[in-house]
This record gives structure tokens, sequence and C-alpha cells, in this order.
């Protein structure tokens, strides 16, 4: 297998460009019973959202109704974390110690039209075997092929090309903040999110054996693990030189690959594992509750329940500015719903509004967009209310995602991933 990286992406570009019609491989786009999908897609793709308040409450009628249908039915297909039903086969992890060597993340070159469909369910993720993210994609898919994908980009696009079947990304960690790229990603690309998961991530400092912290000049990793770790490294030393790479494993891999016997990094014990490296420090992430929540993307959104506790997120913005931050917020607080995240992003199609005070001069306003995840499903009334409201008052407004929440039981990172 190949690591999914930028340089496979030629073919996409092409692909891109060609008619929807032309521009799928793999099977043809799954019938969802019910003309659900679509109803709910109409809700979900925000410019699509009606014209009105009456069309979109017409929307969300359909909505309650369609879920009401398909929750009568019985068929429940709740899996561990996510409420996906899957095909389960093994999790299709690398092998440790002197089996073949892991997988090379896939590149954008090695997107070809032509995927081979196995049974499991082929899960992308950003990094190489040994990441976070890859233990992630393992927790959210227990039974799945994990594909390693050299960027964040490269893991929607597989999904989108159907070379993939969902993709698991970081996008908060609750130390470093939010990993900014994947927001920006998720307003690009249309895929939803079906599920969320939330990892305890626990950080070893790792040289090739034989290597003490004195021959050391430098410490590399991916810069959300830099900064989880920066106090304890300074308490304990390692006042190297930082240097951020594209993910904690690969920053092991290379080190391995290389030889190098003046740099550690900070990755997982897994990792250590499977480049051959030795744990000179282990639980150096500067609090041990540290968790990165990742999100399930898939290219079809899944039917919203209300018989377990669901999470919803929304990206919005508003031609004039931040003005309409408070009215958009008081639309749940009058109903009880919980925000859980609130995040802010440039707004890259016209990131600054300027006013003319003429004899005071020009006032330059920064634009926004707004992303927010709160407490209930867009199956229950008060959500599909709260957001007919908040489609009043913006000017553009898309569900990203309506889906299960992690309870798995808490357990702080006291093991290695
Ligand atoms: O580099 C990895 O191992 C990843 O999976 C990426 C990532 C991230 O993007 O935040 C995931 C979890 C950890 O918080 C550190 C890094």
């Amino acid at each position: 297998m190949h690591t999914l990286t930028p340089s496979s992406f030629n073919s996409l570009t092409y692909l891109n460009r060609v008619q929807p019609s032309q521009n799928r491989v793999g099977p043809p786009r799954r019938t969802v019973k019910c003309g659900y999908s679509l109803e709910f897609s109409n809700l979900t793709h925000g410019f699509g959202v009606g014209s009105s308040r009456a069309d979109f409450q017409h929307s969300c009628a359909i909505l309650a109704s369609k879920v009401i249908s398909q929750q009568d039915d019985g068929n429940h297909h709740v899996s561990a974390v996510n409420g996906e039903s899957t095909a389960a086969t093994n999790l299709q992890l690398v092998p440790l110690g002197n089996k073949p060597l892991p997988p090379k993340p896939l590149t954008i070159t090695d997107l070809s039209p032509a995927p081979i469909h196995g049974s499991s369910l082929r899960v992308a993720y950003q990094g190489v075997p040994g990441a976070y993210s890859e233990a992630a994609a393992g927790k959210a898919y227990p039974n799945s092929e994990a594909i390693p994908c050299d960027q964040f980009e490269v893991a929607f696009q597989s999904v989108e090309l159907w070379i993939a079947d969902r993709a698991v990304l970081p996008v908060e960690n609750s130390l470093g903040g939010s990993i900014h790229r994947n927001y920006d990603l998720l307003l690009r690309h249309r895929l939803h999110i079906v599920g969320e998961v939330q990892l305890p991530v626990h950080h070893c400092i790792l040289a090739l054996p034989g290597v003490r912290k004195e021959y050391l000049t430098r410490v590399i990793s991916h810069p959300q693990a830099l900064s989880q770790c920066e106090n304890t490294l300074t308490k304990l030393g390692f006042n190297f030189a930082r240097e951020a790479v594209d993910d904690t494993a690969g920053a092991a891999e290379f080190i391995a690959t290389n030889n190098l016997r003046d740099t550690a990094a900070i990755a997982s014990a897994r990792a250590a594992e499977l480049y051959g490296l030795n744990i000179l420090a282990d639980g150096i992430q500067d609090d041990p509750n540290n968790v990165t929540r990742f999100v399930m993307l898939a290219r079809e959104p899944i039917i919203p329940r209300t018989d377990r506790p669901f999470k919803t997120s929304i990206v919005f913005a508003h031609d004039n500015g931040t003005s309409v931050l408070f009215k958009v917020l008081s639309a749940f607080a009058f109903r009880n719903i919980s925000l859980t995240k609130i995040e802010s992003r440039p707004h890259r199609g016209r990131p600054i509004r300027v006013e003319d005070g003429e004899s005071e001069g020009t006032a330059k306003h920064f634009e926004y967009i707004f992303y927010i995840d709160f407490d209930a499903s867009m199956a229950e009334v008060r959500a599909q209310n709260a957001l007919a409201e908040v489609q009043e008052f913006t000017s553009f407004l898309r569900v990203l995602g309506s889906y299960p929440m992690d309870m798995t039981p808490w357990s702080p990172s006291s093991s290695s991933h």
C-alpha cells in the first residue's frame, strides 16, 4: 500500500474539472431509502437552505418525519463509538517487529480512479503508521483498513474519489487547541461529519538505540505535539531546537531512515516499536488529560437520532461581520441548547470589509466564518427551530453533520498509543 501525497493529485485536478457525472470513480452513489439523503443534503448544504424561514421549516419537517420513519423500522445500526454500521473484519494495523515494512502514505499521484474494493471499511487518516490519527481511525472503526495519507487534503479527496470510505481527522486538542487546516478543509469539501472520536494522547521522546540526551541538538515532531509538551521538554532539560514535521510517527521514521543520532522525536510508543527507536522519556505531555478530538467524515450524512446524545456542527457567515454573533448565540441559549465549541476563521472569499468614515479615514474590519458545535440532534425540534432562526441572521449556513457524541468511558492518557 502507498501513502497518498499531493503529487498523486495530478489526476485529481483533471477529475475535478470534468462533469459531475464523469467525475465519480468506484461504485455508483448509494441510494438512501426514503429519499432521506437528498432532503438532508438540501438542508445541510447551507447555500441550499430554503430561501425563507417557511422553506427551512418545511425542510426540517420533512427531515423530522424521515427520522421518525427510520427510527421506527427498528434498524438501529449502533456501534461502539459513532452509531454507524460497519461490515466488520479485522483492523489492519501495521505489524510490529521483524515483519514487512509499514505501508507508505498515499500521495496525490496514488489517487488513481480505479480503487480496489475489498470487503472491509477503508479509513483514511493523515500521517504514517504509528501516528495518533491511525489509532483514532482504529478506535472509530475497529474493524477497518487504515489508509495513511500524507496530507489532510489528500484524506478528504480519497473519500470523495471512493478510494477510502471514511476519513478520521483531528480538529482540536485539549492543550494545543484547534487544527485550523481541517476547519478550512471542512468548508471547502462536501463531506459530512458522521461521528467524533476522542483519543487520549500519550507522548514519548524517542531516539535511536544508544543515543543519550547529551548527544541531542534538536527535537522534531508535529507542531501540535511540540506545543502539547512544551513545558515538560523544558523541565526535563530538552532545551534543543524544535522542528515541525508533518506527523509524529513521520518524525520517528525520519530519524530511523536517516540514522540521525543528534535528533529526538516526540511520538507514540507504537511509533518507537515500528521504527526501532528507544523511549528516552514517557508521558511527556504537559497535562495527563491530553485529548485530541477527531471527526469521522463520509460522503453521505447519517440519520440524526434522539435516543442517544448527539452533537451538531454548523458553519455560518454574515455579510456584516461579527454583528450577528450575539443573535446567533441567543437562538441556542433561548432553547437551552449548550454550545460545546466555537471557532472563527478568516473569511477567505472576503477577508476585509472596508468602511469609509470620510473625514475620520477608512475602517478596515476583518471578516470571519464561524464554526459552532452544539449539544443537540438535528432530529430535535428545538435544534431545527434554532437553525431556522440562525438562518435569518446569516448570509450563509451549512450543517456539517449531526452525529453521536463519543461517550466512551474517560481514561486519561496513562497508556501508550
Ligand atoms: O502526528 C500525529 O501523530 C497525528 O496524528 C496528528 C496530531 C494532530 O494533528 O494534532 C494528532 C494528535 C496529536 O494531538 C498530535 C498530532
